[in-house]
């Protein structure tokens, strides 16, 4: 009898999709099917990368290039038409609607779905705009990565900095925003996707870590806070992450303090939590107070994005020099956009405002440099 095989589609087979579907063909048995946007897309990827999947992991000894096989692509115009069973989302956030749209009818109440993606705001996306009738929406989940991958002039993919990655069940409504841990036993029994990425192999190659949403969404928020500093900063300055590492405090202090500040209001539940559910056995031990306070960050964000990734090229800065799209409005546009929810004085989200019009001149004028030439060697 052969051995049952989990499916596993990856949309969006860019930096984070690499870097997943990599190890999962490495230490797993899955199919993983990649989903490429176009039959174009998929005859060039076909094209340049004989059907292979690599990586080059650039923290090891060596830089190993690994590569493997893949055995089936789709796209929209050769997609199987059956249910989808896991769906992995590593697109960029603002690329998530249009990215899933072609399969929406074959995501239903049995389809586990993730979003690996930094920033905060497509959440709120699933749940207004894409999956808005309760009956047939999917399983959710959030995947929260800290492994930092470019891809290079080459258009090899280079693993820079291995720092593992945190999942969770996503709530459909605020109201199960703190979920027993009990939740995490019965999916990690039950469900196929979080089976998949905790099989211990691949989870300790991976750095798997699965908990409550509470435990993630600290996580989530301690994530967002080195991308709402090293992303924008690292495009407007257009310097690798280490590079700033001796001069980057004062800069990151005053977006971290303005973040915290409007974060503690619009997630209330989580910074109150050791109050309402310490002591409770039914619920994880957590303290977010102690963590999320700007002294720490600044050290933290510092750390993970100059020490852990100093030879990283954060992708908000490679979609800048590569005149993509950027995803500030998913992450310090989030800010501004929560301050104007919660009702907040406009000055409450000052320092991301700036930081998000300054890292939105900087791809302006990358992609005016383009056509009109660089003035600066005139
Ligand atoms: N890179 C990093 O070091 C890290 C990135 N992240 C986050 O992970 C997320 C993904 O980032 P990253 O992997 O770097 O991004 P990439 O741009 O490398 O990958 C995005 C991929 O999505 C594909 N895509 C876009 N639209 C579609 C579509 N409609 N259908 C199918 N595929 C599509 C793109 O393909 P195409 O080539 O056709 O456009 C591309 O391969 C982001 O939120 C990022 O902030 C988090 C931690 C670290
Ligand atoms: C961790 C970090 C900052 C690595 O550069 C990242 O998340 C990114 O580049 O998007």
């Amino acid at each position: 009898m052969t051995a049952h095989r989990t499916t596993i589609h990856i949309l969006g087979l860019g930096a984070m999709g690499t870097v997943l579907a990599v190890d999962l063909l490495r230490f797993t048995n899955a199919l993983v099917v990649p989903l490429f946007r176009s039959q174009e897309r998929l005859a060039q990827f076909q094209e340049a990368n004989g059907n292979k999947t690599s990586i080059r992991k650039i923290y090891l000894e060596g830089s190993p290039l690994l590569s493997y096989p893949i055995e089936r692509c789709e796209c929209p115009e050769s997609f199987s038409k059956k249910p989808i069973d896991n769906l992995v989302v590593t697109t960029k956030t603002y690329q998530t609607k249009e990215a899933l749209a072609p399969y929406l009818p074959y995501i239903n109440e049995n389809t586990n779905l993730i979003l690996i993606q930094n920033g905060l705001g497509v959440l709120e996306l699933l749940r207004e705009e894409i999956f808005t009738d309760s009956k047939d929406r999917p399983h959710l989940f959030q995947g929260v990565i800290s492994h930092g991958v470019y891809q290079d002039n080459a258009g090899v993919f280079n693993h820079a900095g291995w720092a593992g990655m945190k999942i969770a069940r996503l709530p459909w409504t605020d109201e199960d925003m703190i979920q027993k841990k009990i939740i995490v036993k019965q999916d990690l029994a039950n469900n196929s996707l979080v089976k998949l990425l905790m099989e211990p192999k691949f989870a300790k190659e991976f750095g798997m870590e699965h908990s409550t949403y509470q435990e993630m969404l600290s996580g989530q928020l301690f994530k967002f806070l080195v991308n709402a500093c090293i992303n924008p900063v690292t495009a407007i300055l257009d310097c690798v992450n280490g590079e700033m590492k001796d001069s980057c405090g004062p800069i990151f202090r005053s977006i971290i303090d303005e973040c915290l500040q409007i974060l503690r209001m619009a997630y209330k539940p989580l910074f109150g939590y050791r109050e309402k559910f310490g002591g409770n056995d039914e619920y994880p031990d957590m303290n977010i107070n102690e963590v999320l306070t700007t002294d720490n960050m600044v050290s933290e964000v510092t750390r993970i994005g100059c020490d852990v990734n100093a030879k990283n090229s954060s992708s908000m800065r490679q979609d800048s020099l590569f005149l993509r799209d950027i995803e500030i409005e998913f992450i310090n546009g989030y800010v501004v956009r929560l301050a104007s929810k919660l009702n907040l004085d406009p000055n409450s989200s000052k320092v991301n405002k700036t930081i998000q019009e300054m890292a939105s001149l900087r791809l302006a004028l990358n992609r005016s440099r383009k056509i009109n030439g660089d003035w600066r060697s005139n």
